[in-house]
């Protein structure tokens, strides 16, 4: 679950992107990067680490023009090395770079076709850059012998959607030409357009959540459809045509539940809401099932799981305290890469209030347990501070399959909840007792918010995968290639890998200024 932007503006656009990424830094911490084209030439900047870390003073001034996409990074395919930090590049045809959210499900078979078919050689693990060629490859079928026109970029997306399987959010730049987005015909990770009116004229925005919209001044306008792509071009023409075949609207429930924030919008349905409507179902079960408990106090674990714990505390009618102090310069501990770092960064991260446990039977409430990095180190906190029983209820069902659509959960040996009972893994995190949301309940509280959402892509919790392609040998392939003991290190010297890679030059020392792709 990265995130990415695209702007067309009437006016510099280099510090709204900065801007958006710091509103989407939550999406991805491992890289990032900004394109921008004064219509020429493209002017890059990327590289491994926080966004407030990868852009200095000079970098901004060097991204020159009135329209550009961006990205931030969390790595669901290849490396964490700075070779695959996005947005990537082609030069041919026309030139275009592209940022992408969401994981393909058969890019391995793709970057063999790039190979022997196409004659196009994909220089990293990233399923991105293979995303890239198949673009770059169908827009030049599509205007082969002619002037590129917004039909042909409007073909060439639907050639995209017959190559490519698994979830795709996508920005590209066409160089001289404009912004082309578009969502997988599933539409399982969540692209948004905004509009702003300036005396110059309508400046459009693309961006992942609608946060980016609200704290940069855009007003949503609505969420691309599964299977649409939009084009605008550099005068700020605004173009959209559905490109998909069948398209489906089956968004990734996970984004409700940990990934978006929740002053986020996703297709209609407010994150923040169904959080709190996943604390009230999840209160309704603890009342079902846990009458003969007495619970003092609910206390959340921050951050994603606070307004579902608000609402186990008032639908429970007991008190919701802040018993865990969240470090704000520690980011979120799910995406990091490894899990010795994840290990670590959990008790840096948070810390007891000794007064809020002592003596008391609480009840922590978190969103989601995955590997269970967080909540074995949690309950162990709580009963150092004091506690007398530490309950544990999580806003979600048990995590028991991998996620191939853009979450970093490759291996079923990693996820906590696999072949175990709900009282292993009670017994597991070290709680007296563990309470999960019953998927059912999940889904219809997200629905509550609009039910023309029929169906959604719940894959880590139900092992049914929404495009359909999934089986077994795919997932042992994952599992053997990603999981965490097998991971591809970064190589130590990332640039050997990219000798061959013209933009990547500013992977070996940060470069005095964005590069020039022209
Ligand atoms: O079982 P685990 O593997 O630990 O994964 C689940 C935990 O990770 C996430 O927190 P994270 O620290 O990433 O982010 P947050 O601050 O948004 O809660 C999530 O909110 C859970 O707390
Ligand atoms: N989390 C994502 O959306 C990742 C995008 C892409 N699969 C990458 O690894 O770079
Ligand atoms: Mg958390």
């Amino acid at each position: 679950m990265c995130g990415i932007i695209g702007i067309v503006g009437k006016n510099p656009v280099n510090q709204l992107l900065y801007d958006g990424l710091l509103v989407l830094q939550h999406r991805g911490q491992d890289a990032a990067g900004i394109v921008t084209t004064d219509g020429n030439t493209f002017f890059m900047h990327k590289n491994n680490g926080l966004v407030k870390d990868v852009f200095q003073t000079r970098h901004m001034r060097s991204l020159i023009g009135n329209v550009g996409i961006a990205h931030v990074r969390y790595p669901t395919a290849g490396s964490s090395s700075a070779a695959e930090a996005q947005p990537f590049y082609v030069n041919s045809p026309f030139g275009i770079v592209l940022g992408h959210n969401g994981n393909l499900t058969n890019s391995q078979q793709l970057k063999s076709e790039m190979f022997r078919q196409d004659l196009r050689h994909i220089n990293t693990n990233s399923d991105s850059e293979v995303l890239l060629n198949v673009l770059a490859h169908e827009i030049e079928k599509t205007s082969r012998n002619a002037v590129l026109n917004t039909d042909m970029a409007f073909d060439a997306v639907s050639g995209v959607h017959k190559r490519c399987k698994g979830a795709y959010a996508v920005v590209a730049m066409i160089a001289n030409f404009g912004l082309l987005a578009f969502r997988d015909p599933n539409g399982i990770r969540p692209l948004v357009i905004g509009k702003l009116e300036t005396a110059l004229g309508t400046e459009y925005i693309v961006a992942s959540e609608s946060v980016a919209l609200d704290v940069l001044g855009f007003q949503m306008v609505r969420d691309v459809e599964p299977g649409e792509a939009v084009f605008i071009d550099m005068d700020g023409n605004f173009f959209s045509r559905q490109c998909a075949d069948n398209p489906k609207l089956n968004p990734c429930i996970f984004e409700y539940v940990y990934l978006a924030r929740p002053d986020s919008v996703i297709d209609g349905v407010s994150v923040y809401q169904t959080r709190l409507d996943m604390g009230k179902s999840l209160a309704e079960k603890i009342k079902r099932e846990w009458s003969d408990k007495k619970i003092d106090v609910v206390i959340p674990i921050p951050d994603t799981s606070r307004p579902s714990a608000l609402q186990v505390g008032i639908a429970l009618g007991l008190d919701y305290r802040e018993g865990f102090i969240k470090n704000r310069y520690i980011g979120r501990t799910f995406i990091m890469p490894g899990q010795a770092l994840r290990k670590k960064s959990v008790r840096q991260k948070l810390n007891p209030i000794g007064i809020e446990f002592k003596g008391k039977n609480v009840l922590l409430v978190d969103d989601s347990i995955v590997r269970g990095t967080t909540s074995q180190q949690i309950v162990q906190m709580a009963r150092d501070a004091g506690a007398n029983k530490v309950y544990f209820a999580s806003a979600a069902p048990p995590v028991r399959f991998p996620n191939v659509y853009g979450i970093d959960m490759p291996s079923r040996d990693e996820l906590l909840a696999t072949g175990r009972t709900d009282e292993q893994i009670c017994q597991e995190i070290g709680a007296d007792a563990l309470i999960y949301q019953d998927l059912d309940a999940l889904v219809e509280g997200v629905k509550l918010s609009n039910p023309h959402i029929k169906n959604f892509d719940c894959s880590c919790f139900d092992g049914k995968y929404v495009t359909g392609d999934i089986n077994e040998a795919y997932l042992n392939n994952i599992e053997t290639a990603r999981g965490d003991m097998n991971k591809k290190q970064k190589p130590a010297n990332s640039s050997t890998q990219m000798d061959l890679n013209l933009i990547d030059s500013f992977d070996n020392e940060p470069a005095e200024e964005a590069t020039e792709v022209s």
